[in-house]
Protein backbone atom coordinates (compact mmCIF):
# COMPACT_ATOMS: atom_id res chain seq x y z
CA UNK A 1 0.00 0.00 0.00
CA UNK A 2 1.92 3.52 -1.35
CA UNK A 3 2.37 5.89 1.55
CA UNK A 4 2.94 9.33 1.92
CA UNK A 5 6.76 10.22 3.51
CA UNK A 6 7.95 12.88 4.36
CA UNK A 7 11.76 13.29 4.27
CA UNK A 8 12.00 13.47 8.05
CA UNK A 9 9.97 9.93 8.28
CA UNK A 10 12.37 8.26 5.82
CA UNK A 11 15.60 9.57 7.31
CA UNK A 12 14.43 7.77 10.59
CA UNK A 13 14.52 4.23 8.59
CA UNK A 14 18.42 4.08 8.41
CA UNK A 15 19.36 0.66 10.31
CA UNK A 16 20.17 -2.42 8.68
CA UNK A 17 17.08 -4.03 9.50
CA UNK A 18 14.89 -0.92 9.08
CA UNK A 19 15.70 1.00 5.83
CA UNK A 20 14.34 3.49 3.37
CA UNK A 21 15.81 5.55 0.86
CA UNK A 22 14.23 8.01 -2.00
CA UNK A 23 15.36 7.68 -5.61
CA UNK A 24 13.52 10.19 -7.81
CA UNK A 25 10.79 11.10 -5.25
CA UNK A 26 9.68 7.88 -4.82
CA UNK A 27 10.43 5.68 -1.27
CA UNK A 28 12.21 2.16 -1.45
CA UNK A 29 12.35 -0.22 1.45
CA UNK A 30 15.44 -1.99 1.08
CA UNK A 31 15.91 -3.80 4.36
CA UNK A 32 16.02 -7.29 3.32
CA UNK A 33 17.10 -6.43 -0.22
CA UNK A 34 20.51 -4.41 1.10
CA UNK A 35 22.12 -8.15 1.58
CA UNK A 36 21.54 -9.29 -2.09
CA UNK A 37 22.64 -6.09 -3.28
CA UNK A 38 25.29 -6.87 -6.08
CA UNK A 39 26.92 -3.61 -5.54
CA UNK A 40 27.04 -4.98 -1.85
CA UNK A 41 25.13 -4.33 1.55
CA UNK A 42 27.78 -1.85 2.99
CA UNK A 43 27.31 0.97 -0.23
CA UNK A 44 23.06 0.62 0.11
CA UNK A 45 23.43 0.76 3.55
CA UNK A 46 24.72 3.99 3.39
CA UNK A 47 22.58 5.72 1.96
CA UNK A 48 19.59 4.02 4.23
CA UNK A 49 17.17 6.80 5.32
CA UNK A 50 18.44 9.65 2.53
CA UNK A 51 18.15 10.73 -1.16
CA UNK A 52 20.12 8.24 -2.79
CA UNK A 53 19.14 9.44 -6.57
CA UNK A 54 22.24 10.70 -7.60
CA UNK A 55 24.43 8.05 -6.22
CA UNK A 56 21.90 5.63 -7.98
CA UNK A 57 22.02 7.41 -10.95
CA UNK A 58 25.62 7.26 -10.60
CA UNK A 59 26.47 3.77 -10.98
CA UNK A 60 24.78 3.71 -14.18
CA UNK A 61 22.25 0.74 -13.23
CA UNK A 62 20.33 -1.15 -15.19
CA UNK A 63 17.30 -1.81 -16.29
CA UNK A 64 17.09 -5.44 -14.27
CA UNK A 65 18.25 -3.07 -11.11
CA UNK A 66 15.33 -0.63 -12.11
CA UNK A 67 12.80 -3.73 -12.25
CA UNK A 68 13.99 -4.81 -8.55
CA UNK A 69 13.54 -0.86 -7.59
CA UNK A 70 9.45 -1.46 -8.70
CA UNK A 71 9.31 -3.86 -6.17
CA UNK A 72 10.53 -2.33 -3.42
CA UNK A 73 8.37 0.82 -3.84
CA UNK A 74 6.45 1.75 -0.73
CA UNK A 75 5.47 5.19 -0.95
CA UNK A 76 6.04 8.70 -2.48
CA UNK A 77 8.00 11.52 -0.86
CA UNK A 78 6.04 14.17 0.25
CA UNK A 79 7.76 17.66 0.46
CA UNK A 80 6.47 19.91 2.88
CA UNK A 81 7.44 23.11 4.02
CA UNK A 82 10.11 23.00 6.34
CA UNK A 83 10.89 19.36 4.48
CA UNK A 84 13.33 20.05 1.60
CA UNK A 85 12.93 16.00 0.43
CA UNK A 86 15.22 15.84 -2.38
CA UNK A 87 17.27 18.55 -1.63
CA UNK A 88 17.92 17.18 1.37
CA UNK A 89 21.13 15.46 0.14
CA UNK A 90 22.38 19.01 -0.69
CA UNK A 91 21.46 20.15 2.82
CA UNK A 92 23.53 17.42 4.69
CA UNK A 93 26.44 17.47 2.59
CA UNK A 94 26.74 21.62 2.92
CA UNK A 95 27.30 21.78 7.09
CA UNK A 96 29.72 18.82 6.51
CA UNK A 97 31.96 21.80 4.02
CA UNK A 98 31.18 24.25 6.35
CA UNK A 99 32.52 22.88 9.12
CA UNK A 100 35.22 21.55 7.19
CA UNK A 101 36.20 25.52 5.44
CA UNK A 102 35.56 26.46 9.03
CA UNK A 103 38.25 23.58 10.30
CA UNK A 104 40.83 25.08 7.85
CA UNK A 105 39.60 28.67 7.83
CA UNK A 106 38.71 28.97 11.69
CA UNK A 107 42.09 27.33 13.57
CA UNK A 108 44.31 28.99 10.72
CA UNK A 109 43.45 32.09 11.36
CA UNK A 110 43.23 31.21 15.23
CA UNK A 111 47.06 30.15 14.47
CA UNK A 112 48.23 33.59 12.38
CA UNK A 113 46.73 35.56 15.07
CA UNK A 114 48.77 33.90 17.78
CA UNK A 115 52.10 33.70 16.08
CA UNK A 116 51.93 37.59 15.15
CA UNK A 117 51.69 38.55 18.77
CA UNK A 118 54.03 35.94 19.60
CA UNK A 119 56.85 37.79 17.28
CA UNK A 120 55.71 40.97 18.32
CA UNK A 121 55.68 39.95 22.15
CA UNK A 122 59.08 38.38 21.31
CA UNK A 123 60.50 41.28 19.60
CA UNK A 124 59.64 43.58 22.43
CA UNK A 125 61.56 41.42 24.70
CA UNK A 126 64.73 40.74 22.87
CA UNK A 127 64.77 45.10 21.29
C1 LIG B 1 17.06 -0.01 -4.13
C2 LIG B 1 18.05 0.51 -4.79
C3 LIG B 1 19.05 -0.28 -5.59
C4 LIG B 1 18.86 -1.38 -6.37
C5 LIG B 1 17.57 -2.12 -6.67
C6 LIG B 1 20.16 -1.76 -6.88
C7 LIG B 1 20.40 -2.84 -7.70
C8 LIG B 1 21.61 -3.17 -8.24
C9 LIG B 1 21.84 -4.20 -9.22
C10 LIG B 1 20.78 -5.14 -9.80
C11 LIG B 1 23.16 -4.19 -9.53
C12 LIG B 1 23.90 -5.09 -10.55
C13 LIG B 1 24.27 -4.25 -11.75
C14 LIG B 1 23.07 -3.71 -12.48
O1 LIG B 1 22.17 -4.51 -12.82
O2 LIG B 1 22.99 -2.48 -12.68
C15 LIG B 1 23.77 -3.16 -8.72
C16 LIG B 1 25.11 -2.86 -8.73
C17 LIG B 1 25.67 -1.85 -8.02
N1 LIG B 1 25.03 -0.94 -7.24
FE1 LIG B 1 23.07 -0.91 -6.82
N2 LIG B 1 21.10 -0.88 -6.43
C18 LIG B 1 20.45 0.04 -5.64
C19 LIG B 1 21.01 1.11 -5.00
C20 LIG B 1 22.31 1.45 -5.03
C21 LIG B 1 22.89 2.60 -4.43
C22 LIG B 1 22.10 3.64 -3.63
C23 LIG B 1 24.22 2.58 -4.71
C24 LIG B 1 25.31 3.52 -4.36
C25 LIG B 1 25.38 4.22 -3.31
C26 LIG B 1 24.49 1.40 -5.48
C27 LIG B 1 25.72 1.01 -5.94
C28 LIG B 1 25.95 -0.07 -6.73
C29 LIG B 1 27.27 -0.44 -7.21
C30 LIG B 1 28.59 0.27 -6.88
C31 LIG B 1 27.09 -1.55 -8.01
C32 LIG B 1 28.17 -2.33 -8.73
C33 LIG B 1 28.28 -1.81 -10.13
C34 LIG B 1 29.23 -2.64 -10.93
O3 LIG B 1 29.60 -3.73 -10.50
O4 LIG B 1 29.59 -2.17 -12.02
N3 LIG B 1 23.30 0.73 -5.69
N4 LIG B 1 22.82 -2.55 -7.96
Amino acid sequence: MPKDYTYAEVSEHNSPGDALLVIEGKVYDISTFAEDHPGGEPIILDQAGSDATEAFKDVGHSDDARAILRTLLVGTLRRTAGDSGGTATVQKIKPAKTTSSSLLGGPAIGFIILAVIGVLVARKYLA
